[in-house]
């Protein structure tokens, strides 16, 4: 299949910052448009210079630093507008002045009180003009997709006639289908009396169908597509790049369409937007989500690891991510569990991986996400309770609070399967579970020293209780892990009387 290329250009700094929120200075938007160029986008439409004197100097500046790509800027058919523009982008290397005007009836009547031949009119002229001052000239018909498309037509051949090279068929209230956009794309090619001109998209998201309405267009005819990193755009945002690029580049069997966009600088492109507007990603968008290459089910995490591609239609590298991410959590296998394992550097048994395991599913259970630190500390605890476990706890519940007495019950279970419960009070609930622990185990034990740390990080981060207690002449250290803070001191003091009364049975010997 032969392949074509599409020209990428990006509306981020313009269509982009239309979005609620995602406002750019003048040194975050120069430092976005490096970044552009350095993806490889065709063209960066740098902003609307007519709309505010900040928003001249800044699209002035990057036509001044970008070499490689086109800088574009915008205005409406209206002379002062376009003079600006001319102004902002006249030092570029490559300059574009892109123009537009509305052409569905519903615009021309409401908002530009405008008779069809008044547009065509109009867009003669001020094509013409933006012509006189710029050897490169796009023309964008406003809400083409609601246009009669005789009329749209009608339209673009006026701007091709004036001198534009680029013609634009905007969604741009996001209202086509893929179906639809292909239709509408092939037609306008099949009827523009000179074909010879790049035709673009412009396709907003409103429903859901920006990307999918682009790559639709693409097969039938486009050549150049805007869109934006991340999506961002007005009201639901603009077709996203990353995932237009990747679908072209994926599906190239099905496409026959590359890009020059350089792939490993997606990701780092739009993390980049992200620091700059403080708006991230949704964890679940493709390409650049969190998710986008984490795998969380022991099934895909056993698949991935035995082949990649099993579960993954393309190469985190390839978007500049390091590497992909098992997740470990509740869904995750052995296969996963004991690769990760591996990969912190632990070298254990295969019976020690299996026991760490179960303590791990017992933790999924109760945690979100298990980092790397929960699996050192659960892999440490597993260590230590090499120690006999003559006791273990069943169950525990606490009453605690500013007007009554903290009370507690506790029940153990013995290693000969025997249960025992007891209820105490104490000075505050884990004095009262001691308390409770004591009557159980019948022992001269002493408190010497508790203490109580977070292990790992986040709100669901797992707690490290020690107890240093003092039994019969002999100090022993318990300790116990929790994200609850009441259960890893009531392990941890177990742990300590376990020690103690393994000690106790080693000087009987
Ligand atoms: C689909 C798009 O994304 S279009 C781009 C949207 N982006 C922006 O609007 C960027 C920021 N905009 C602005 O700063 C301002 O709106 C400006 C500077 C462009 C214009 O400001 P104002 O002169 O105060 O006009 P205002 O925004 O209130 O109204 C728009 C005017 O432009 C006219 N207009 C709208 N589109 C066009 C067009 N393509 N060509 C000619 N005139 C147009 C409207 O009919 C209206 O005219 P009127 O003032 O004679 O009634
Ligand atoms: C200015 C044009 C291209 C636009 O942003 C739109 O129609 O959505
Ligand atoms: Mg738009």
């Amino acid at each position: 299949m032969s392949t074509r290329k599409v020209k990428i250009f990006d509306t981020t700094l313009r269509d982009g910052e239309q979005s609620p929120g995602c406002s750019m200075n003048f040194n975050e938007k120069l430092e976005m448009a490096r970044q552009l160029e350095r993806l490889g986008v065709d063209v960066i439409e740098a902003g609307f210079p007519v709309s505010s004197p900040d928003d001249f100097r800044a699209v002035e500046a990057i036509a001044k630093i970008v070499k490689n790509s086109t800088v574009a800027g915008l205005a409406r058919c209206v002379e002062g507008d376009i003079q600006r523009a001319w102004d902002a982008v006249r030092h570029a290397a490559h300059p574009r002045i892109h123009v537009f005007l509305a052409t569905s009836d519903i615009h021309m009547k409401y908002k530009l009180k405008m008779t069809p031949d008044e547009v065509v009119a109009r867009v003669a002229d001020m094509v013409r003009f933006a012509r006189s001052l710029c050897p490169d000239v796009e023309f964008s018909a406003e809400d083409a997709s609601r246009s009669d498309r005789d009329f749209l037509v009608k339209v673009f051949d006026t701007a091709i006639a004036a001198g534009a090279s680029t013609i634009n068929i905007p969604d741009t209230v996001g209202y086509s289908t893929p179906n639809e956009m292909y239709d509408l794309v092939a037609y306008v090619k099949a009827h523009l009396q000179n074909p010879a001109v790049d035709i673009s998209v412009h396709n907003h998201n409103d429903l859901g169908m920006g990307v999918a309405n682009t790559l639709e267009s693409i097969r039938a005819g486009a050549t150049q597509v805007e869109c934006t990193v991340n999506g961002i755009g007005e009201r639901a945002g603009n077709a996203a790049m990353d995932e237009i690029v990747m679908a072209l580049r994926t599906r190239g069997d099905f496409y026959g369409c590359t890009t020059g966009i350089n792939t490993r600088q997606i990701y780092r492109t739009s993390k980049l937007l992200s620091t700059i507007i403080g708006v991230g990603v949704a964890p679940n968008k493709p390409i650049v989500g969190a998710n986008a290459f984490a795998h969380e089910s022991g099934i895909h995490q056993h698949g991935v690891l035995a082949e990649r591609t099993t579960y993954e239609i393309m190469s985190p590298d390839d978007v500049g991510i390091y590497q992909n991410k098992m997740v470990l959590g509740k869904h995750s296998g052995k296969h996963a569990f004991a690769d990760r394992i591996a990969e912190l550097g632990y070298r254990m048994s295969d019976e020690d991986i299996a026991e760490a395991f179960e303590r791990f599913k017992e933790m999924a259970d109760r945690k979100k996400e298990i980092t790397d630190r929960d699996i050192e500390a659960l892999v440490g605890n597993a260590a230590i309770s090499d120690v006999k476990e003559t006791y273990g706890l069943k169950s525990f519940v606490v009453n605690s609070g500013t007007v009554i007495s903290a009370t507690a019950v506790v029940r153990l279970v013995r290693d000969d399967g025997e249960e025992k419960e007891h209820v105490a009070r104490g000075e505050g609930p884990i004095d009262a579970a001691f308390n409770a622990i004591d009557r159980i185990v019948k022992m001269d034990t002493k408190l010497e020293n508790w203490t109580m740390q977070a292990v790992t990080e986040g709100e669901d981060a797992l707690g490290e209780a020690i107890c240093k207690i003092s039994c019969n002449g002999h100090t022993v250290t318990g300790r116990g892990l929790s994200p609850d803070i009441l259960e890893s001191s009531i392990r941890a003091y177990v742990n300590a009387i376990n020690k103690a009364i393994a000690m106790e049975e080693k000087a009987m010997i």
